[in-house]
C-alpha cells in the first residue's frame, strides 16, 4: 500500500498545522518535542503546553542578536520561558514591531546544554511556512504515542532534516496561450511541486530554440511592485522590461516564482516594510525579524527550466548570486544580461543597500 503520506507530504502537513496554530511533534536523538509557532499559538494551547513541562522558546541567532540573548547553538538560541510569561511576552520576543517603543527587557536565560537539532528543525518548518521564526517547544516522552493520542503530526528528524528547505520536484499541470502587451505569442505554464506546495509559473514568449541559450528571467513574486506599482522596489519595471525584451527578440522564458519577499512571504515582507519605516534597511529588517537576507530556494527555477527542456540561458539579472546558483544547479549561464530599470527616489536607498550588502551590480 502507498496510501500513507510520504515524508515531504508530512512536512507540508506539518506546515499547515503550524499555520493553523497546531503543535507538531519532532523526534530524534533519543528525544521528542512538541513545537508550535508563536505567531499562531493561542492561550489554550499555550496552557496545554505549559502543563506538559517547562517550555523553551527557539529563535534564530539573527533575532537573538537584536534581543541581546546569547545564542549558544550558533544559528539559534533556546530561551527558557519564565513561569509568568504569557502570549504577549512570547509575541514580543518573536515580533520586532515594538522593539524600539517597548524594548524587551532581558536578561534572557538561554540553554547551552543538550542538542538544539529538534529546535533547529522546528525553526526551519516555521520559516518555510512563512511564519515568524519563533517556536515554542516542550519536551515530551514517547513522541509517536503522544502524536497518535492527540492526532498530531509526527516527524522523525533523521528523515525530515534533509528535506526541510527542499521543494519537491515540479511537474507541468497545464499551459495556455495568453497574448500580452509584450508579445502576442505568450504562453503561461503552471508548475506544481509533487509535495503539494505552492505553484510557480513560466511565461514562454515565442518558441525558444531548446538547442540555443534562451533569454531567461527568474522573477520572484512581488505583489507590491508587480501589481500595485510600488515605488519602494524595482520589481514591476523589471518584470515588464524583461517581457518587453523577450517580445522584442521574439523568444524567451520568464519564470514567475512565488517567493514573495525573497522567500519570507508577504506578511513578513510587510513586517519588514514597517521596520524600514522605523529606519532599518532591507537587510537589517529581515535580520530583526529573524530571517536571513534571502530565504529563496533557487533550485525551483533551475528545476522548471530543465523540465521545459532548457539547459543554456542568457540570464537577465543584476544579482551574481543567481548566476552562481543556476550554475551550481547544472544550468549553463552563457551570459548575464543586466536589467536596470525602475530606479525612483523612493527605491534608491533600497537598490544601494542591495549593491552594498547583497552583492547586486549597480
Ligand atoms: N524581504 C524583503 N523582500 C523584498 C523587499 N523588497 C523587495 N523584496 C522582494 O525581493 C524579491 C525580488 O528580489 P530582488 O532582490 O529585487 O532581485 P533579485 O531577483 O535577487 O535580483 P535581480 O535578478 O537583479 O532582480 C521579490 O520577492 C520581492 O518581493 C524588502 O524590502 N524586503
Ligand atoms: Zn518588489
Amino acid at each position: 500500500m502507498t496510501l500513507a503520506p510520504t515524508l515531504p507530504e508530512r512536512l507540508n502537513r506539518a506546515r499547515a498545522d503550524l499555520r493553523m496554530g497546531l503543535p507538531v511533534i519532532l523526534s530524534g536523538e533519543g528525544a521528542a518535542i512538541l513545537a508550535a509557532a508563536v505567531e499562531t499559538l493561542d492561550a489554550d494551547r499555550l496552557g496545554d503546553m505549559r502543563s506538559l513541562g517547562a517550555p523553551v522558546l527557539a529563535i534564530t541567532a539573527r533575532r537573538a542578536e537584536t534581543l541581546k540573548a546569547r545564542a549558544y547553538d550558533g544559528d539559534l538560541a533556546r530561551i527558557l520561558v519564565p513561569g509568568d510569561a504569557g502570549l504577549g511576552w512570547l509575541r514580543a520576543v518573536a515580533d520586532p514591531k515594538d522593539d524600539l517603543s517597548m524594548p524587551m527587557k532581558g536578561p534572557f536565560a538561554t540553554l547551552r546544554e543538550g542538542s538544539a537539532a529538534l529546535c533547529r528543525a522546528a525553526i526551519a518548518l516555521a520559516k518555510t511556512s512563512q511564519l515568524l521564526p519563533a517556536v515554542l517547544t516542550v519536551a515530551i516522552s514517547d513522541g509517536q504515542a503522544f502524536a497518535q493520542r492527540h492526532g498530531l503530526t509526527f516527524l522523525p528528524l533523521a528523515e525530515a532534516e534533509p528535506e526541510l528547505f527542499r521543494t519537491g520536484p515540479l511537474h507541468p499541470v497545464v499551459s495556455a496561450r495568453v497574448p500580452m502587451v509584450a508579445s502576442q505569442a505568450g504562453r503561461v505554464h503552471i508548475f506544481r511541486p509533487e509535495d503539494g506546495s505552492i505553484e510557480h509559473y513560466a511565461i514562454e514568449i515565442g518558441q525558444p530554440d531548446r538547442n540555443a541559450p534562451v533569454l531567461a528571467r527568474l522573477h520572484s513574486a512581488c505583489f507590491t511592485g508587480d501589481v500595485l506599482g510600488s515605488l519602494k522596489c524595482d520589481c514591476g519595471p523589471q518584470l515588464r522590461a524583461a517581457l518587453a525584451q523577450m517580445g522584442h527578440e521574439g523568444a524567451g522564458v520568464l519564470l514567475y516564482l512565488n517567493q514573495e519577499g525573497r522567500g519570507i512571504g508577504l506578511a513578513n515582507k510587510m513586517r519588514a516594510y514597517a521596520l524600514q519605516d522605523q529606519g532599518f534597511d532591507t537587510v537589517e529588517a529581515n535580520h530583526r525579524l529573524g530571517f536571513e537576507d534571502d530565504e529563496r530556494d533557487f533550485r525551483i527555477g533551475s528545476g522548471i527550466l530543465r523540465e521545459m527542456g532548457f539547459a543554456r540561458v542568457r540570464l537577465m539579472t543584476n544579482n551574481p548570486a543567481k548566476v552562481a546558483m543556476m550554475q551550481a544547479q547544472g544550468l549553463d549561464v552563457t551570459e548575464r544580461v543586466p536589467l536596470k530599470v525602475g530606479e525612483t527616489a523612493q527605491n534608491r536607498a533600497y537598490l544601494a543597500t542591495k549593491a552594498a550588502k547583497s552583492g547586486h551590480l549597480l
